[in-house]
């Protein structure tokens, strides 16, 4: 086994979904022991590549070679087990069975004897390989729907790295994970780097890829745009030539808000009046018209807790939330008063799947489109293309079903149905999860205009950065209570806030 030696190959590859062309013949060469980044613009192809690699779905023309041989993986299961394993954007842990299960899922006859599955065995082996990874604390022998989704998607990292594992593609996962979990992934790809095993990242954060990748290919389209090598990578205004060769422009204007000027109005549009549920206690927080408030802090801390009650989905054991003087009591009750709550767990909470991109679009705004009885189908529709269009959501048309979009499109339907709803005040959990740096831009300016249209902003968020860069105030989280508190200003680091995150 050599550094260097080439371990799989992809040519030509060309993937059609009936009128959209995800690939036009794209050709990727991985070698032994490398950490590829994999970036490019939401839709250009990058999950599909590797998803054709990974024994998700085939391609509709091209060749691909593994290990010197022709490889046509028939499933997931079998890329697996002959060594190419990825981890999904999304949470893919099979509900209802436990955390062994999950981990050995297709691999039970290595724990059957006589027939019988040995539950123990399996439990015991499954643990050991959670201790390795130092995430212990996640029990074996529980039932996988009693953790939380960064948790899940460590069980499943887990699960993808088996004996045989020779390339580990990693599908924008660390968004999705709290600051300890993405120590735990990078700590565990630059293991089987230097075991001569190769990593794929696929990532929006380029300053991630700076930092753990060793050579980097860009998507653009469908199209490969461009190689480049640990020299390359480390050259100065390297940042700007990927982006550039991503979006094939070079990007103007702010990217965060310019301003450090957190003014803002003394009426308050949401009010926590001390919340009390679950592990929150007494908590309390009023969001002004015309303010951002951002809430950051590790996994756990409470904070998603906090966005989830805002909008009505938590039963309260004491305490209220009121919307400009009204009891929210439930969802309903929040869409009612001009509440849009982006919820970071996309795809079974914020999006109906099955559904159009139309009909998510529009499903807050139907009681504002209601004439009489009726609803008019023109007006459904030039709601969801206007969206559409100002979110430069990649699809046929707005027919096209949510379940079939990229990742970072699915965010942009989640963020546009309450941009068209035209919300008042926002909850955004994580909004800017798996979208490009053009989309990024471009949701920050949104977030800013609904700020100067006097709206209220509840940003949630794992990006300290991000809400550095946009809140007027800055609360972190830990233990399920505020820890501290910061007003805007251009001095505002990152590790200023880590001590009252830990
Ligand atoms: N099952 C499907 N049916 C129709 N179109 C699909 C399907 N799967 C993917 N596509 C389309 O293929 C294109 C490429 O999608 P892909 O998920 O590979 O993009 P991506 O680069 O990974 O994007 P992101 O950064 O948003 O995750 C997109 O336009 C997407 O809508």
């Amino acid at each position: 086994m050599k550094e260097n030696e080439i371990i799989f190959q992809a040519i030509n590859i060309k993937k059609e979904f009936d009128v959209t062309v995800a690939l036009k013949g794209a050709d990727i060469t991985l070698k032994r022991g490398e950490i590829r980044g994999l970036i490019g613009e939401n839709g250009s192809g990058k999950s599909t590549i590797m998803s054709i690699a990974a024994g998700m779905q085939s391609a509709t023309s091209g060749e691909m070679v593994y290990k010197g041989k022709t490889w046509n993986p028939t499933s997931m299961i079998d890329a697996n087990l002959q060594g190419i394993s990825m981890i999904l954007q999304e949470a893919n842990t099979i509900p209802g069975i436990t955390v062994a299960q999950n981990i050995f899922a297709g691999r039970e006859k290595e724990f059957t004897s006589h027939g019988i599955v040995r539950i123990k065995k399996m439990i015991r082996a499954a643990q050991a390989l959670l201790d390795k990874y130092e995430i212990g604390y996640i029990h074996a022998a529980d039932q996988i729907d009693r953790y939380n989704f960064e948790d899940r998607k460590l069980i499943e990292l887990v699960r993808c790295i088996n004996e045989n594992i020779e390339i580990l593609v990693v599908d924008e996962t660390t968004t999705a994970l709290s600051h300890n979990g993405r120590n735990v992934l990078y700590k565990l790809i630059h293991q089987l780097a230097e075991a001569h095993k190769t990593v794929v990242l696929i990532s929006h954060d380029i300053d991630e890829i700076l930092e753990h990748c060793t050579s980097l290919t860009v998507l653009r389209d469908g199209e490969i745009m461009g190689e480049l090598t640990k020299e390359d990578m480390q050259k100065s205004d390297i940042a700007n030539k990927i982006r550039y060769l991503m979006i094939g422009r070079e990007m103007t204007g702010d990217y965060y808000r310019s301003d450090y000027d957190s003014v803002c109005s003394e009426v308050s549009r949401l009010s926590f009046q001390h919340v009390t549920f679950g592990r929150i206690k007494d908590f309390n927080l009023e969001v002004h018209a015309g303010e951002i408030v951002g809430i950051g802090g590790l996994s756990g801390c409470g904070m998603h807790e906090i966005g989830r009650a805002g909008y009505g989905l938590e039963k309260l054991i004491e305490g209220k939330v009121l919307c400009d003087g009204k009891i929210v009591k439930s969802c309903k009750d929040a869409i009612k008063y001009g509440i849009g709550y982006i919820s970071k767990n996309r795809d079974t909470e914020a999006l109906i799947l099955n559904g159009s991109i139309q009909d998510n679009i529009v499903l807050p705004s139907l009681p504002d489109l209601q004439k009489g009885i009726y609803i008019s189908k023109k007006s459904e529709h030039m709601l969801s293309d206007k969206e559409i269009e100002r979110f430069h959501i990649k699809c046929a048309d707005g027919n096209q079903w949510v379940n079939t979009l990229s990742g970072g499109n699915k965010q942009k339907v989640s963020f546009a149905k309450w941009t068209a709803k035209g919300a008042n005040i926002i909850i955004m959990d994580c909004p800017t999860r798996g979208v490009d740096v053009g989309v990024k831009q471009f949701m920050y300016q949104q977030i800013m205009e609904m700020k100067k249209a006097g709206n209220a902003i509840l940003m949630i968020s794992e990006e300290l950065t991000e809400l550095i860069g946009m809140s007027d105030r800055l609360l972190i989280m830990k233990d399920f209570e505020i820890s501290g508190q910061f007003k805007r200003s251009s001095g505002l680091k990152p590790a200023d806030m880590i001590n009252y995150m830990v």
